[in-house]
């Protein structure tokens, strides 16, 4: 069992103060769901605790079971355990999809697998979460629909299998059946007791899905409110002013 801890964290983008001091406890098997109107700071947090050099984190700390892992530099903290499905993955032309999963696997992992046993697990993940083999052979990203780019965030989180996985709308631009894949991606690491996740959604439909333990709201850079799955119902049926109440001013 593992902890991931967020203390109080602020953090600055460009100058401005963009997080004012986020507090989150996820342990190994919890599914904790943000959500929070547009420009409320939810990419800057899965940023910023992953270390993006532009989100400069002012004050407070991140732990993985007491361990501060604040200012390490990304590579560091995916050693750590942690793993970010990013918004809107970035496209790498000219490296192999395949490639870059088989580079990143032993030193994320600090295993020694050989290439064959690390592609062998690749096409089996692949074929789990209906990725087809030709997309291994292209450029990172590169062409990839929305769907497809997303599908190849969470093959990536499987492969890993790691402590905390921080998953940035893995619901958007997704169909009915993806949506269905991710979320079983998703409850198979949790079930595990292997996985915590951090999932930043603006949808109902995933947590309905997965069935996440805790929904927190971000609003103005703060948590305005949190609860059980009925906030997040509460946020479908009613919007997100009939829960903010602190995070105003
Ligand atoms: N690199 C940057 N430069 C300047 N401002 C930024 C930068 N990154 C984020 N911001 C600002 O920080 C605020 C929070 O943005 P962020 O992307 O974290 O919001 P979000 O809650 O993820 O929004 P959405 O739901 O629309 O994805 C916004 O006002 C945004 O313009």
């Amino acid at each position: 069992m593992s902890t991931l801890k967020i203390e109080d964290l602020h953090v600055e983008v460009e100058g401005k103060e963009i997080l004012k001091g986020i507090s989150l406890e996820i342990k190994s098997g919890e599914i904790h769901a943000l959500m929070g109107p547009n420009g409320s700071g939810k990419t800057t947090l899965s940023l910023a605790l992953l270390g993006h050099p532009k989100y400069k984190i002012t004050k407070g700390k991140i732990t993985v079971d007491g361990e501060d892992i604040t200012n390490l530099d990304t590579f560091e903290k995916a050693k750590k355990g942690l793993f970010l499905a990013f918004q809107n993955p970035v496209e790498v032309p000219g490296v192999r999809l395949s490639t870059l999963l088989v580079a990143e696997y032993n030193k994320v992992k600090g295993t020694s697998a050989s290439v064959p046993q690390i592609i062998q697990e690749v096409r089996s993940i692949s074929k789990e979460v209906g990725i087809q083999e030709t997309l291994l052979n292209r450029g990172v990203h590169e062409g990839f629909s929305g769907g497809e780019k997303k599908r190849v965030e969470v093959l990536q989180m499987l492969l890993l299998k790691p402590k905390f996985a921080i998953l940035d709308e893995p619901d958007s631009g997704v169909d009915v059946d993806g949506l269905s894949i991710i979320s079983k991606a998703i409850s198979q690491l949790r079930d595990q007791n292997s996985t915590g996740y951090l999932i930043i959604t603006h949808y109902r439909r995933i947590l309905d899905h997965i069935n996440a333990d805790q929904v927190h709201v971000l609003y103005r850079g703060k948590i305005a409110a949190s609860g059980t799955m009925e906030l997040a119902k509460k946020i479908d049926e009613f919007g997100y002013e009939s829960v903010i109440k602190e995070g105003k001013n």
